[in-house]
């Protein structure tokens, strides 16, 4: 499997969620440079997020999304439980990369929801390969992990690349005004397994409410 990534080197970083170990790979096929981020000695049964890169929601705050809110979350849980983060680049957009993602999100100001907006640029609704993901786990001695996500399909996609997932566990943060309808949307038309309730519209701008 590990034709597909190839190891460049570990740093240990200080963190506002902790002391965490950064893994380089180079991926082989899109030359995109993917982090291994570890917390504690990586061994089947581990706690593993396979996080998609979010330039907007990471790293600008945006409200449009959860990814910001969900990595800092994935990170903490990795710290106090032991775990990886995987992040993968070249997933921006789902697949489609920033410059697509702005379009769509150019498409969404005209009404358009997050899957016929990409739809609508002649792209998939979600363009991503979890090659990569699976052999950095491979990389590190992982084949089974528990695995922090709201979307099955993303617990599918590993499967079939050999990694047994033996349970999903929820990552239900970041949900705001702002970003309801569009979970709701990823509920409703791509199947992502979301309980908490929408803010109130009292509540516009609030962050998450902690739960049901
Ligand atoms: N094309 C497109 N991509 C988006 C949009 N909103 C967020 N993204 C991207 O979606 C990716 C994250 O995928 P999500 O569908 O939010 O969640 P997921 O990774 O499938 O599932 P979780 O593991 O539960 O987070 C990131 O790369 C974001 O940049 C959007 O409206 N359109
Ligand atoms: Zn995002």
């Amino acid at each position: 499997m590990n034709d597909r990534i190839r190891f460049e080197v570990e740093t240990t970083i200080p963190t506002v969620h902790g002391s965490l170990r950064f893994r380089a790979y180079t991926d082989l096929v899109t030359g995109d440079l993917h982090l291994a981020i570890i917390s504690g000695k990586p061994a089947d049964g581990t706690l593993v997020r396979v996080h998609s890169e979010c330039l907007t929601g990471e790293t600008f705050g945006s409200l449009k999304c959860e990814c910001g809110p969900q990595l800092d979350a994935a990170l903490d849980t990795i710290v106090r439980e032991n775990g990886i983060v995987l992040y993968l680049r070249g997933h921006e957009g789902r697949g489609i990369g920033l410059l697509n993602k702005l379009r769509a999100y150019a498409l969404q100001e005209e009404g358009l929801d997050t899957v016929d907006a990409n739809t609508a640029l002649g792209l998939p609704a979600d363009a991503r390969d979890y090659t990569a993901a699976a052999a950095m786990l491979d990389e590190l001695g992982v084949h089974s992990v528990r695995l922090l996500t709201n979307n099955p399909a993303k617990q599918q996609a590993l499967i079939a690349h050999g990694i047994d997932v033996t349970e999903r566990v929820p990552l239900e943060v970041g949900r705001t005004a702002e970003n309801a309808a569009y979970l709701d949307t990823k509920a409703a038309r791509m199947g992502h397994l979301l309980h908490v309730p929408s803010p109130r519209a009292d509540d516009a701008g609030d962050r998450a409410p902690s739960s049901d």
